[in-house]
């Protein structure tokens, strides 16, 4: 006789079940999701967040079994028997009983599980475990902050390692991923600390590395309690801490009171992604309370948490993308640390983990490397992971097959004389515009997010065999075409996404845009559940993979729409365009031919750079910089079969170039440039608009610029602030340059600031005859502290640093160990200005040449200087001319120079 399936057998004695199982629902649960039967969002789910009795949970686990099928209902069978109820009283007990120390080992084990790593494409390329995470840099803060972040997460990419950092103040540190731990998880770690990152920094990340490194760490005696701000959003309704606490850990329900009466000290709360949280955060109106069994809106309970009313002795760590931090009062936050990202060898670390084989590696390292805007993206690990993905599949292949051969032959002469423009600096060339380069490599970020599209479109959508590579890149045109309808309602909800802030969408989205179980959608978008706590029901969610992706399809849509003579907005009404793409086009390039095509063109992208320029936001500038990088015809062609046929008549005027953008576009941005009322946030935007537009004006830019540098002082030249930006962006794209000759040119603090990005990478820098005052000397002093520091000598004569600024100055010198040659003559440092330095001088084994000409320093100062250099045997040479010493202090100078032979003092009455 055939053996009745478990399933059926479980539906035949459901009310048995019920009656007699139901109050032994725990222990049961327990010993499901210990045998692997039960997940832990099923207990969640069963247990329907404590609001309905056992006998529903015990209804529930039955559908939630033989939902799943057939082998955990035999697991519940199996079960049963072993449990029996003599049994179960004794357990029960037991597991009362139970020591803290196992429910905290059983808290460790499903947190570890919970906390397993994966990437936005739900796997980690099959890395060994203990190779998933790559570390990472940080910046740690104990002081006071002004985190002014108007730029967009993705566009400060760039500067996330420097130039975010000159807006902090206050003693700041870089740091690694232990470091944030053993801080973290020490027993004196207490207070509110806030770890800030851009958009794919890292974040969540590092949380899921704190919790499994905490799971197996026997030393420390924090327990960690993680929540998401995204999970916190679910909460409708007031509750008490406790409950919300003993819903979230049920594991934990026996000991919780306890911890969170008399344990406090031992207990970690991660709070992650504040930027996700969706109710109101009133720190000053919110009432004071200090119960943890009070019902409180959820808003009222993180509010009272971090202004330690709630459990006034734990620790906190709340996480965010930079344009939140603000909704916490930096006074209530004691440590801050930001994600600076992948430094260079932590990129070449990543690439080695995720590359299949050495080569491989080596050639993607090498590649990033040499093209400063890609090493400089490739600080966010999130985007180490793009570059990675498109460069995996054979960047020859996606590349160099993609231009259609009449393309090239239709290069015209004129053509070929602008062309010519690419080649009067071969070395700058070879960086910025070199044709081979362009035809062969994806040198932009636009250029680089096609190929990782395509990429994703080729291999990943609908499953792709290995080995089929080649045969599916040969086909790329085809499968391209064929996509492009529903590409452009997946761009289509891109775009309506980015012009509303939005992007979270839920399926009304989807229909909307006819999106409903596509490939396209599986690929590009992920699913997360949003849980309905009345009706206990799940609705869907859906992110695009990176917030960086949705800006590229909202781009590409853009682009293509408007190249086809469309217009994009008409695409996103109702009724319109996306219920039938292909009438809708036709009909609007009907209008568009009568409504004189370039104009209209022209119109639509003045249009759409007016925008980023107008956000200050700057949540549209990736999107700019994609859409001058989509109208670089040579960059479309990577994504050859789903951009109209080019050159299209109408276009073929305006875009006399295939390597770069047209010349309306070209004008359009350099224009925006020039405006003075432009932020200098959007203006290295517009920079960067301008590297994607593939502006062959460029290298003569950075020529000429080098030119003006080279003529010495030009004293009352004033250079604005807007010509500052630039430079360090074109000096961001020119690799080995060395000097950095900027003296007597008019720069101020603010103008350096500007330049922060590429301080770091000059092995001299030349600043004298600048009012930089103290101002300056923090700016210096964040270029001093980074990791990437190359400065070797620092030249800051006559710069008006005074006796605050060298502190400042000593202070990030404290922490460098590039600098040996530091000449600041005429300073005014006095002798407050010397203790700062005699103290840097009992640590610090770097400097070996210090000049400090007329700078009133007096015997007090000299013999401050003597001390420290009793201490420090490595100064080879330290100038003291003109200072204001006695005659008895020059000769006991002298004396000190006779007794350290490797020492020159040179000093005078
Ligand atoms: N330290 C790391 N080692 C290896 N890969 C990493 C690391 N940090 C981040 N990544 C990669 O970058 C992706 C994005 O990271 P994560 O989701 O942690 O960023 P985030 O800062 O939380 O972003 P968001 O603000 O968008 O939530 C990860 O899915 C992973 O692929």
């Amino acid at each position: 006789m055939a053996v009745e399936a478990c399933s059926v057998q479980i539906q035949k004695r459901r009310v048995e079940l019920v009656e007699n199982w139901s109050k032994h629902l725990d222990l049961l649960l327990d010993r499901l999701f210990e045998m692997g039967a039960v997940t832990e969002e099923d207990l969640s789910f069963i247990k329907g967040g404590g609001l309905v009795g056992e006998r529903d949970c015990m209804r529930t686990l039955l559908d939630v079994l033989q939902g799943r099928g057939e082998e955990p209902c035999q697991a519940f069978l199996f079960l049963l028997p072993k449990l029996e109820v003599s049994n179960f009283t004794r357990t029960t007990n037991l597991s009362v009983k139970a020591s803290a120390s196992d429910h905290l080992q059983r808290h460790k084990d499903i947190l570890a599980r919970q906390h397993t790593p994966g990437n936005y494409l739900g796997s980690t390329s099959g890395l060994p475990k203990a190779d998933w995470f790559t570390d990472i840099t940080f910046s740690r803060h104990t002081g006071r902050l002004v985190p002014v972040h108007f730029q967009h997460e993705t566009s400060v990419v760039g500067d996330a390692f420097r130039a975010g950092r000159a807006q902090a103040r206050g003693q700041e540190e870089t740091c690694s991923f232990k470091d944030v731990y053993q801080c973290l998880l020490s027993a004196s770690g207490d207070g509110v600390a806030l770890l800030s990152g851009v958009a794919g920094s890292g974040k969540t990340t590092v949380i899921k590395r704190l919790v499994q490194e905490w799971a197996v760490d026997e030393d420390t005696q924090k327990i960690i309690l993680p929540l998401s701000f995204r999970e916190l959003s679910l909460i409708t309704e007031p509750q008490s801490l406790q409950v919300l606490l003993s819903d979230h850990y049920s594991h934990l329900k026996p000991i919780l009171p306890e911890l969170m009466t008399s344990n406090q000290g031992q207990l970690l709360l991660i709070l992650d992604g504040l930027d996700e949280f969706c109710f109101p955060l009133d720190f000053e109106h919110t009432h004071k309370c200090s119960d943890p069994e009070r019902e409180l809106s959820v808003g009222a309970t993180v509010v009272n948490l971090i202004k330690r009313n709630l459990l006034p002795d734990i620790s906190i760590l709340l996480t965010s993308r930079p344009h939140a931090v603000t909704k916490v009062p930096q006074l209530l936050v004691n440590q801050f640390y930001s994600v600076l990202g992948f430094s260079p060898a932590q990129q070449q670390q990543y690439f080695e983990r995720s590359a299949t084989s050495s080569q491989i590696a080596a050639a993607v390292c090498g590649f990033v490397s040499f093209y400063k805007p890609l090493q400089l993206m490739c600080h966010i690990p999130a985007f180490c992971w793009i570059v990675s993905t498109a460069l995996h599949n054979g960047v020859s292949c996606l590349f160099s097959d993609t231009a259609p051969r009449g393309a090239e032959s239709e290069t015209s002469a004129s053509e070929e004389v602008e062309e010519e423009q690419y080649h009067t600096s071969s070395e700058l060339n070879t960086v910025i515009n070199n044709r081979h380069a362009i035809g062969s490599r994806p040198v932009t970020i636009t250029e680089i997010y096609c190929c990782f599209f395509k990429t994703i479109l080729l291999f990943h959508v609908g499953g792709c065999v290995e080995g089929m590579n080649l045969n599916r890149l040969q086909d790329a045109p085809r499968i391209l075409k064929e996509t492009k309808a529903k590409l452009r309602c997946l761009g289509a909800l891109a775009f309506k996404g980015l012009l509303e802030r939005r992007f979270v969408f839920d399926s009304v989205d989807l229909a909307y845009f006819s999106l409903e179980n596509t490939d396209v959608l599986r690929a590009f978008l992920v699913e997360s559940l949003k849980e309905d706590r009345s009706s206990l029901t799940y609705e869907k969610n859906f992110q695009f993979i990176h917030t960086s992706i949705q800006e590229f399809l909202a781009a590409l849509y853009y682009v293509l729409e408007s190249l086809s003579g469309s217009d994009p907005f008409t695409g996103l009404k109702p009724n319109m365009g996306l219920l039938a793409p292909t009438v809708h086009t036709q009909l609007m390039s009907v209008i568009s031919k009568l409504r004189r095509p370039k104009v209209l063109l022209r119109r639509r992208i003045k249009k759409a750079l007016h925008w980023g320029e107008r956000h200050q936001s700057g949540h549209l500038d990736l999107f700019c910089r994609f859409v001058s990088g989509l109208l670089v015809p040579k960059t479309r062609f990577i994504l050859n079969g789903l951009f109209p046929d080019e050159p299209k008549s109408y276009l073929a005027s305006c875009v006399p170039l295939l390597y770069a953008s047209p010349p309306f576009v070209l004008r359009l941005l350099h224009s925006q440039l020039h405006s003075p009322s432009l932020s200098p946030e959007r203006q290295l935007n517009v920079c960067h608009c301008l590297y994607e537009a593939k502006d062959p004006g460029l290298p003569h830019r950075l020529l000429a610029w080098l030119k003006l540098l080279s003529q010495e002082g030009m004293g009352h030249c004033t250079v604005a602030y807007t010509d500052w930006s630039e430079l360090a962006f074109l000096l961001q794209l020119t690799p080995d340059l060395q000097v950095l000759n900027l003296d007597a040119q008019g720069l101020d603090a603010e103008g350096l600031r500007r330049l922060l990005p590429v301080l770091p990478l000059f092995s001299t820098l030349r600043l004298a005859q600048n009012a930089l005052g103290p101002e300056g000397a923090e700016v210096l002093s964040v270029a001093l502290q980074s990791p990437e520091c190359q400065i070797e000598r620092l030249w800051v004569v006559s710069t008006g640093l005074g006796c605050e600024g060298v502190r400042i100055l000593a202070e990030g010198l404290k922490k460098n160990n590039t600098v040996f040659d530091l000449r600041m003559a005429i300073n005014k440092i006095g002798d407050i200005g010397v203790a700062a330095l005699a103290e840097l001088l009992t640590t610090n084994r770097t400097l070996k040449d210090i000049r400090l000409r007329d700078n009133l320093v007096t015997d007090t100062g000299a013999e401050l200087l003597k001390a420290a250099l009793m201490e420090n045997t490595t100064l080879e040479c330290l100038w003291l001319f003109d200072n204001k010493f006695s005659k008895e202090g020059v000769r006991q100078l002298k004396e000190f120079s006779k007794i350290r032979p490797n020492l020159d003092i040179k000093v005078c009455y």
